[in-house]
């Protein structure tokens, strides 16, 4: 399965080394044509606002929007989420639109900036390393999505279909779990395709 890493902005490297450490192919990606041959994509951390403005501008709203209507999985971490979200809180324009959610930015605050904790997944069996780094929550969701896990009564992951998003960073640990579970969700759809 080859998957590609957004690679505008943020944590690229350690997300291609975190799929491959699960058994992927992982590449990065600069230009929307580069979607073609890819069977999933990630869209790493960094600075939101950063991402969404090179999308438009190098043409990757649309392209992605497409790649996911082929029913290819998307894995948003972290700005990656605020980048898949509907609905940003505060801001009247959000990115791609593809996740029924609302999300709130830098919704931590400030003394707790960055931290690292044990999360119960959903269908993963051990707690899973999860390191937040001014990170987002999740805030509400529509019918179709579902909850994976929560983080003191506060939603930090969610998979809508072929679409999954954490507020945290997975692709900051050594625990390669999260990126296996969205590689079995590429498998899976490469499989429902065929
Ligand atoms: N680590 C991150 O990706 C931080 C996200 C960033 N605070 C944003 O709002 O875009």
């Amino acid at each position: 399965m080859k998957i590609g890493v957004l690679a505008l902005q943020g944590a690229v490297a350690e997300h291609i080394r975190s799929i491959e450490a699960a058994g992927g192919e992982g590449v990065g990606v600069k230009r929307p044509e580069e979607l073609q041959d890819l069977d999933g994509l990630i869209i790493p951390g960094g600075e939101s606002t950063t991402i969404g403005k090179l999308m438009r501008k190098y043409g990757f709203i649309d392209a992605v929007r497409a790649f996911s209507e082929q029913g290819k999985p998307i894995f948003g971490t972290c700005a990656g989420l605020i980048v898949l979200a509907d609905r940003i809180d505060g801001q009247e324009d959000a990115h791609l639109e593809l996740m029924d959610m609302t999300v709130a930015r830098n919704a931590f605050g400030r003394q707790r900036e960055s931290f690292e904790t044990d999360l119960d997944v959903k269908g993963i069996d051990q707690p899973v390393r999860a390191v937040f780094i001014r990170a987002p929550l999740i805030k509400e969701v529509g019918p179709s999505v579902d909850v994976l896990s929560t983080y003191k009564d506060e939603i930090v992951t969610a998979r809508q279909g072929h679409l999954l998003a954490s507020s945290y960073h997975p692709e900051l640990t050594d625990d390669y779990r999260l990126h296996a579970y969205f590689l079995d969700m590429v498998k899976e759809a490469a499989a429902a395709k065929s």
